[in-house]
């Protein structure tokens, strides 16, 4: 893939702006493509045929065959309209943040859940899309659907089609879902296991974090959304007699697209039965407080936030030279951590272990009552 980004600033103020262009490209990266170029243009109100200027229009266009570029990546969610008009003038492939995502998904998911969750997302973000693609558009979405009658628009049997597959898809992952909640039941009910889930932004080190509490090997990457799949893992605490599962979830980005959320829902539910919500935060990222904060935004509309949270301030060896110049946390809910170096991961046992007891003790409570 290669892609020109074209980054629309509609009123952000220039660190936000700056920031955003620098996911988009950490996004194309990750999509396994280069970036060739970059072209700016500030718009209070998007154009509704185009988003951007004509004038702008013919710029990139000229680009695209400049540097012989195959995809242009725009920062913003376009319109069926606009992607349909832009990809007549602009002989290159027209994404838009949210495609963008759903390729990165397509490409990671593993288990049949994860790649049922990615198709349903991309469908229906294509759904309204499909009455006006034109021309080379129409091959994208599935071939040899048949026809109802001779009156029938290309665009009637092909949304006909979609949400038929839709439908067959949501079934598949309902009967998942069953299945897993059935599996699920039998550990909540336990007063001496912990359920914990490791939520965060994406490369935050949730699943380097896994792995230093569980040792084991968990595909970690210097890539946005190298998680897809829920993964699952145990710590035993003999001396005390509980274990605890933990819980590492694909990672959160901002403005998570509808259609993602929605798909993946599921898998972030496995989240509602947690006990605790270990949230991981990249303090080494300039912007970590956006991300944290995009990160708490979405676990309120999962309803998550009445849940207990530690927030784990991780990758402090790239802020600090040495475990000696750790300093004490203020709270009780926050712990600095190196996960890759295994910083203060023998406080962070502590904290599990306090909750498992306190979780055994109301369970016993609520027994007597
Ligand atoms: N220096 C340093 N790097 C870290 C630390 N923890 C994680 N990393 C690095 O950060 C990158 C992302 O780590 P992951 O564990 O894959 O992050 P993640 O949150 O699971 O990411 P996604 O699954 O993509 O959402 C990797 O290159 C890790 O080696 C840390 O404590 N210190
Ligand atoms: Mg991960």
């Amino acid at each position: 893939m290669r892609s020109i980004i074209v980054g629309v600033n509609t009123g952000l103020n220039p660190a936000r702006f700056k920031y955003q262009i620098e996911e988009l490209e950490g996004l194309v990266e990750a999509a396994e493509g280069v970036v060739l170029g970059k072209v700016y243009q500030k718009r209070e109100s998007p154009d509704p045929a185009y988003y951007i200027g004509r004038g702008k229009v013919n710029e990139i266009k000229q680009l695209v065959e400049g540097i012989g570029a195959d995809t242009v990546v725009f920062n913003v969610n376009l319109s069926p309209v606009q992607i349909s008009n832009l990809s007549q003038e602009i002989n290159a492939q027209i994404l838009d943040r949210t495609d963008l995502i759903l390729q990165i998904f397509f490409k990671r998911a593993k288990t049949k859940q994860a790649k049922l969750q990615v198709e349903l997302a991309y469908l229906q973000h294509q759904l309204p899309r499909v009455y006006n693609q034109k021309g080379k558009e129409l091959s994208r979405i599935g071939g040899g659907m048949k026809t109802k009658g001779a009156g029938e628009k290309l665009g009637e049997i092909k949304t006909r089609a979609i949400k038929d597959r839709i439908n067959k898809i949501k079934k598949e992952l309902k009967e998942i879902e069953k299945q897993k909640k059935q599996q699920r039941k039998t550990r909540e009910d336990n007063p001496n296991i912990l359920n914990v889930a490791l939520v965060g932004y994406t490369n935050a080190g949730k699943s380097s974090l896994l792995n230093r509490l569980t040792k084991r090997d968990t595909y970690i990457s210097d890539q946005l959304f190298a998680t897809l799949d829920t993964k699952t893992s145990f710590i035993h605490f003999p001396d005390i007699n509980k274990r605890v599962i933990i819980t590492d979830t694909v990672g959160f980005v901002e403005d998570m697209p509808q259609e993602i959320m929605d798909a993946f829902m599921t898998t972030l539910k496995e989240t509602e039965e947690a006990d605790l919500i270990l949230h991981v935060i990249d303090i080494s990222d300039d912007n970590w407080m956006l991300k944290k904060q995009t990160v708490e935004d979405v676990l309120k509309k999962l309803k998550l936030e009445e849940k207990p949270v530690i927030n784990v301030m991780n990758k402090v060896d790239k802020v600090i030279p040495s475990q000696e110049y750790l300093e004490p946390d203020e709270s009780e809910n926050t712990i600095t951590v190196s996960a890759t170096k295994g910083w203060n991961i023998d406080k962070l046992f502590d904290i599990l272990k306090k909750y498992a007891i306190k979780k055994g003790e109301e369970y016993g409570k609520l027994r007597i009552l």
